[in-house]
Parts: structure tokens; C-alpha cells; sequence
């Protein structure tokens, strides 16, 4: 039996993802902030695939309290956590603090939360960036100082001990637009400059939540990619490179 929490499950990627491990046969626990949605995401997730197989439990990846309360949910209904994808997330760039609480803390409490139970048995950490953590964002500055965070404290846990030598693999995604509520009906107030917004998703395109559930599923596969960033977009799939600082600039 393999279990995974799955963040922000109750729509969008999150519940891509919930679907995606359920027709693998995980038991999946997936939490949200939005418990409406997320009782109903449940009730048509356990109709497809089993009531015993998928569990919602209300928790704001904000509070520590909620966090550990889902842990200890788990762990009391399936005694393991075999994979954790920390994928709750929003952009708002007038509530940036808020932005940096859930895109941020969210996913180091929800890395740190899974490390301290992994570390007897390993398993798989996912955090949800954005390729607004790996190229700058004009419109969205705070959010993708959240995204650029969220590859840079991935990368720098997987090169720690105490994940390299517990059998714990580390990994983020990066994916560009995809048909999300996140992108629908879109406020000024998210944005700093909402007009610049509309040329990027011209250029990248929208993707299906079939193509980012492809690049996550290529991730829980790929053994190798410990502390690696995925890219997603319509036309990438590929894990990205990152610049070494001691090499002479190029001229
Ligand atoms: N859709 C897109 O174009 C892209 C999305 N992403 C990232 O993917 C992740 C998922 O986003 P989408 O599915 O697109 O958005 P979405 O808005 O459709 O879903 C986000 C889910 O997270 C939940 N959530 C929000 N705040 C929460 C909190 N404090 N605690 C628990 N749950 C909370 C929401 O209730 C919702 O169910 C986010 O981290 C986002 O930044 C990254 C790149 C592209
Ligand atoms: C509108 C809400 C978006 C929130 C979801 C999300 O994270 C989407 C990210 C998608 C792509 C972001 C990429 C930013 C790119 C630009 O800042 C620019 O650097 C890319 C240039 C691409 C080019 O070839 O010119």
C-alpha cells in the first residue's frame, strides 16, 4: 500500500494529481482550505475509485496545527506517508504576505512534516513551483520569489544528509499556464500590471491538466532526479539547468 497527501486537492492540478495517483493505486489523503469543495472532490473521487482509497481531511497549509493534524490523520488511517505533493498555492500580489504564507510556509511545513516521518522509511517530497520560480515574472514579483524559493529550498534539502541517506527524493515542478481556476477570471489587484499577463499566455499557451499531470507523473518516476526542477510547457518537459556561479561568465 503506497499513500500520499496531496495539497489543494480539491481542484485544479491538485485534483489532477489526486486522479492520477488514484489510477495507480495510492491511497491518497489530499487536504484544502475550501472544505465544500473539497467533501465534494472527495465524494466524486471515492465514486470513481473506492471510498477506501481516497480521504479528505480539511487543513490551511498556513496553519501548523491544521498540518500536523492531517499528519496525524494519516498516519492513524494508513500508519505511512509515502509521497507528499505540496501543490496548495495562489498569486496575489497586493496579499503578498499571504501569498508567501501559503506558497512559501506552506511548503516548507509540508516538506518538513513528511522529512521527519520519512526519515525511517524514506519516500517522495513534490513541491509545486511554477516556471515563475526559474524566469523572471514582471507581473508577479512576490509569487515568483514564492516559486523561485520553493525550487532553491528543494534543491538545498536534497543535497542535505538527512534526505540523501534516508532514501527521501526531493523534487519540483515548474509548469507554465495550464487550465486552472488560478488563471480564470483574473483580478488587477493580483497583479503588478495584470495587461502583461495576457501576452506571456499567448506566447507559452494554456495546457490541459493532462500535459502537467504528465510532467508529474514523470517525476514520481524518474529515480534520479533528487533535488531536480522540472519544466513543463506545452512543448518542454525537461528538468532544468541551472547556471554555476565559479564558471568565468561567458563574454
Ligand atoms: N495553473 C497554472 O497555470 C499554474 C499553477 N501553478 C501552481 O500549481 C499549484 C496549484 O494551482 P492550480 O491548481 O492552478 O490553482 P487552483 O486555484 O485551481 O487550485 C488551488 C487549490 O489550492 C487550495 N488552497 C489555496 N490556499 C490554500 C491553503 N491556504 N491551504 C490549503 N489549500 C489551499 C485552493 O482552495 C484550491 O483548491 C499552485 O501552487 C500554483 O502556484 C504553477 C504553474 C502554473
Ligand atoms: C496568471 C496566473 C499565473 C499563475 C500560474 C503560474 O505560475 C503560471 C506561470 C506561467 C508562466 C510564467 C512564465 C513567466 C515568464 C515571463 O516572465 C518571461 O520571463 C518568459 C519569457 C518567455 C519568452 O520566450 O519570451
Amino acid at each position: 500500500m503506497t499513500v500520499a497527501i496531496v495539497t489543494g486537492g480539491a481542484k485544479g492540478l491538485g485534483k489532477a494529481f489526486c486522479e492520477a495517483l488514484l489510477k495507480r493505486s495510492y491511497k491518497v489523503c489530499f487536504c484544502d482550505v475550501d472544505t465544500d469543495e473539497g467533501e465534494n472532490t472527495q465524494q466524486f473521487l471515492a465514486k470513481q475509485y473506492g471510498n477506501g482509497n481516497v480521504y479528505f481531511q480539511k487543513c490551511d497549509v498556513r496553519s501548523e496545527n491544521d498540518f500536523t493534524a492531517l499528519f496525524n490523520g494519516v498516519l492513524k488511517k494508513y500508519s505511512s506517508i509515502d509521497l507528499i505533493v505540496n501543490n496548495a498555492g495562489i498569486i496575489h500580489e497586493t496579499q503578498w504576505k499571504n501569498c508567501v504564507d501559503i506558497n512559501l510556509n506552506g511548503v516548507i511545513q509540508g516538506s518538513m512534516l513528511a522529512m521527519d516521518h520519512m526519515k525511517h522509511g524514506g519516500g517522495v517530497i513534490v513541491n509545486v513551483s511554477s516556471l515563475s520560480g526559474v524566469l523572471p515574472t514582471l507581473y508577479a514579483p512576490v509569487y515568483a520569489a514564492t516559486k523561485a524559493a520553493v525550487v532553491n529550498f528543494t534543491r538545498s534539502w536534497a543535497m542535505n544528509p538527512a534526505v540523501t541517506q534516508n532514501n527521501i527524493r526531493m523534487v519540483t515542478m515548474c509548469p507554465a499556464f495550464a487550465d486552472t481556476d488560478i488563471i480564470k477570471d483574473i483580478k488587477e489587484e493580483q497583479f503588478q500590471g495584470k495587461q502583461f499577463v495576457a501576452p506571456f499566455m499567448e506566447k507559452l499557451g494554456i495546457m490541459p491538466l493532462e500535459r502537467v499531470t504528465e510532467g508529474f507523473l514523470k517525476v514520481l518516476d524518474d529515480q534520479d532526479n533528487n533535488g531536480k526542477s522540472l519544466i513543463v510547457t506545452a512543448n518542454v518537459m525537461n528538468y532544468a539547468t541551472f547556471p554555476d556561479p565559479f564558471q568565468p561568465a561567458t563574454k
